[in-house]
């Protein structure tokens, strides 16, 4: 007997009266982690360091306000995670196929309703059966490799949008991925610029209105220039900021085109050297931002698509997994073979392990998007989309310990 296909409408409302331990028991995955067993980066800072621990100052310092996890984000327990992702927020692969599989098929369905999303912007549904009340969408910028100020600025308002909606919301624990970095080809280093300086400067403008912002990472590349930069950029004035940190190159987000190849080799380069300078921009001579039409993978005509019907058979047929981690790595194995996207295979093919070559001709212009406006569902109402882009590998390097050995929640019986 099929199980009876949940309304989404009515499932929201339900789940959204539940309180805390109700809502546990909804949870897909029981190992999931609490707020109070990832530490903030000020608790971080204090017990790696050498000498004695610092009487901690209370919570209102920005290091109080955010952390670094590298996990699953999907078993992460706040009030939001944020999704990187496609224009039709139909699912595909990555961390959006992740938290597509772990929410259930209610989240495809109320995904549908909102008749996708623009670059830069972000939508705001419930989190059916992830352990996060809500998930935001955004839709970061196709970078494959280069980054101009369209680019930067899409990447930033992506960060601007979902924090925004956290406001609305009155929400105050939100997880971000490290957005447009995987398939979309953003550089590690300038994206993890652009969030952690746009997460700052908007805790320093909304301090009481957030408890935590956590950067999740998931790559041990990501995990190491998150570590590097917030220890620069997020250090209190209480903390001590020791010579290796102060060597980091803490510059804001430049407007100077990056290509994903030049930062990886300066960050090679730089590791080799020993060199602890932060991963800086390269010259903006070297990489003009150059506005070419070229196809953005969302734009990919709908007949080269899987069908609605049959990406809903995909996401029931997801909803039958129970393990979300494992599932990874299998999962981008099949959807290779269903992926419909030649511009997602070409990404694929030319991408050798964890590195991304500069593709000339593929360039999206992206025009910069305001702020949504937004209805009183945290909504905007962006036009119809008829394409996603379907899931490839993850890199096999993906790791999803975190920090520090977590226990997860003990199951609830
Ligand atoms: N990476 C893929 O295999 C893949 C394939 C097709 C589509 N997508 C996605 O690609 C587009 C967005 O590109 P993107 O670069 O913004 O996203 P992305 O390709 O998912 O990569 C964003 C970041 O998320 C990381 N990540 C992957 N799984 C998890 C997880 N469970 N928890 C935390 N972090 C994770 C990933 O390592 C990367 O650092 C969308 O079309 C979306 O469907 C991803």
């Amino acid at each position: 007997m099929s199980k009876k296909k949940k309304d989404w409408k009515t499932e929201k409302e339900r789940l959204l009266r539940l309180d805390r331990e109700e809502r546990r028991k909804e949870y897909r995955r029981q190992d999931f982690i609490t707020l109070d067993k990832i530490p903030s980066w000020r608790e971080e800072s204090r017990s790696n360091e050498e000498d004695e621990v610092k009487e901690q100052k209370g919570g209102g310092g920005l290091s109080d306000k955010v952390s670094l996890y590298k996990g699953d984000i999907t078993v992460l327990e706040v009030d939001a995670i944020v999704n990187a992702a496609n224009s039709s927020l139909l699912g595909g692969g990555g961390v959006d196929g992740c938290i597509h599989k772990a929410a259930g098929s209610c989240l495809y369905d109320e995904c549908h309703s909102l008749n996708g999303c623009e670059t830069g912007k972000a939508k705001i549904t419930c989190g059916y059966d992830l352990p996060a009340k809500y998930v935001i969408h955004t839709v970061g910028p196709v970078a494959r490799g280069h980054v101009g100020p369209t680019e930067t600025n899409d990447l930033t308002s992506c960060y601007q949008n979902s924090l925004r909606l956290m406001k609305e919301h009155s929400l105050s624990t939100v997880a971000f991925p490290c957005i447009s970095t995987g398939i979309y080809g953003f550089p590690n280093e300038p994206a993890a610029d652009i969030a952690l300086n746009t997460v700052k400067s908007w805790i320093e403008e909304n301090n009481d209105k957030i408890t935590r912002v956590i950067f999740c990472v998931f790559l041990e590349t990501d995990f190491t220039i998150y570590k590097k930069k917030m220890s620069v950029i997020f250090q209190d004035d209480d903390m001590e900021v020791t010579e290796e940190q102060l060597k980091g190159d803490n510059t804001p987000p430049s407007s100077k085109s990056t290509t994903k190849e030049e930062s990886e080799d300066s960050n090679r380069g730089k590791e080799e050297a020993g060199d602890e300078e932060e991963g800086g921009d390269n010259d903006a001579g070297a990489n003009e931002d150059v506005d070419m039409a070229s196809q953005n993978p969302d734009e990919i005509s709908a007949n080269e698509e899987p069908t609605e019907v049959e990406h809903r058979n995909e996401n029931e047929n997801q909803d039958k997994s129970e393990d979300i981690g494992a599932d990874n790595k299998k999962d981008s194995g099949e959807e290779k073979g269903t992926n419909n996207d030649k511009d997602e295979d070409k990404a694929e093919e030319e991408q050798p392990a964890a590195k991304m070559e500069v593709n000339e001709t593929a360039k999206s212009t992206v025009e910069m998007e305001d702020v949504s406006e937004v209805n009183d569902t945290g909504t905007s109402n962006g036009d119809e989309m008829k394409d996603h882009v379907e899931g490839s590998e993850e890199p096999a390097s993906a790791l999803t310990d975190s920090i520090q050995s977590k226990d997860p929640v003990e199951k609830n019986e």
